[in-house]
């Protein structure tokens, strides 16, 4: 199928996704791995811990990996993100905060006092990122306390700076932090594209489909490990 979008410069190639193909030149272009640390993707971590179905994480583990390579060679920005706060929750805000409210691993922690300090808190297990994705020279780390990437963060500035258009997501979870951020993305004039199968939802298969359907309608766009490898895979880095 043909795309209906304009190429945006001479560098794009068409990458097939839903609804329609998208254009996208690596030299513009950043994988985003949303919050791929022990907290969302190993047992015994936060959303494992809560109750949340993990079992899907390893296979997202070995996806992102083989999208990591592939990206880095082919010239694209790589750049991390995790999720969490100060080992005294200040971060995470009080009461007054609905993040306190709805953060199910302060409530995890509330519930289970002997996890309190343990849980999405920088310089603990649970925030590190999984040992299989450590960041490579050349990738770019940054911190976020909320949601959404680009609420009190430096993305947009590392973005702009860079002259990034698109932002290729990958990560956990698809229905939380992915959409967050690429929705706040949208809202700036990022293109936003999902790697579906690298991604995991947070809740029951019907909020992965759910927040799919709501990204490849509304949002951006849809598309596969297999056709990013496909795509990007051949391409020599360009300078
Ligand atoms: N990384 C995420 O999508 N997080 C989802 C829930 C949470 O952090 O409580």
């Amino acid at each position: 199928m043909s795309s209906p979008i304009t190429p945006l410069s001479p560098g794009c190639v068409m990458l097939p996704a839903r609804p329609e193909p998208v254009p996208v030149d690596p030299k513009t272009t950043a994988v985003i791995v949303i919050d791929m640390q022990n907290a969302y993707a190993s047992p015994g971590g936060y959303l494992d811990l809560a109750g949340f179905d993990i079992s899907g994480a390893a296979k997202v583990i070995h996806e992102i990996k083989g999208v990591l390579e592939v990206a880095r060679s082919a010239g694209m920005q790589v750049i991390y993100f995790q999720n969490g706060w100060d080992d005294q929750y200040v971060e995470a805000g009080g009461p007054g905060s609905p993040n306190w409210w709805k953060s199910n691993a302060l409530k995890t922690m509330r519930a289970k006092p002997e996890l309190q300090g343990k849980l999405l808190a920088r310089g603990q297990w649970d925030y590190e990122l999984v040992d299989e994705l450590k960041p490579q020279p050349g990738d770019i780390q940054l911190h976020k306390t909320r949601y959404s990437g680009f609420f009190n963060s430096q993305l947009d500035s590392v973005l702009r700076a860079r002259g990034i258009r698109h932002l290729v997501f990958v990560g956990i979870a698809t229905n939380v932090c992915v959409e967050s951020t690429l929705r706040d993305g949208f809202f700036l004039e990022y293109f936003g594209t999902v790697l579906e199968d690298a991604t995991h939802q947070a809740g029951p298969e019907f909020v992965q489909k759910a927040a799919l359907f709501n990204i490849e309608s509304f949002f951006g766009w849809v598309s596969t490990t297999a056709d990013f490898k496909g795509t990007f895979g051949q391409l020599a880095p360009r300078t």
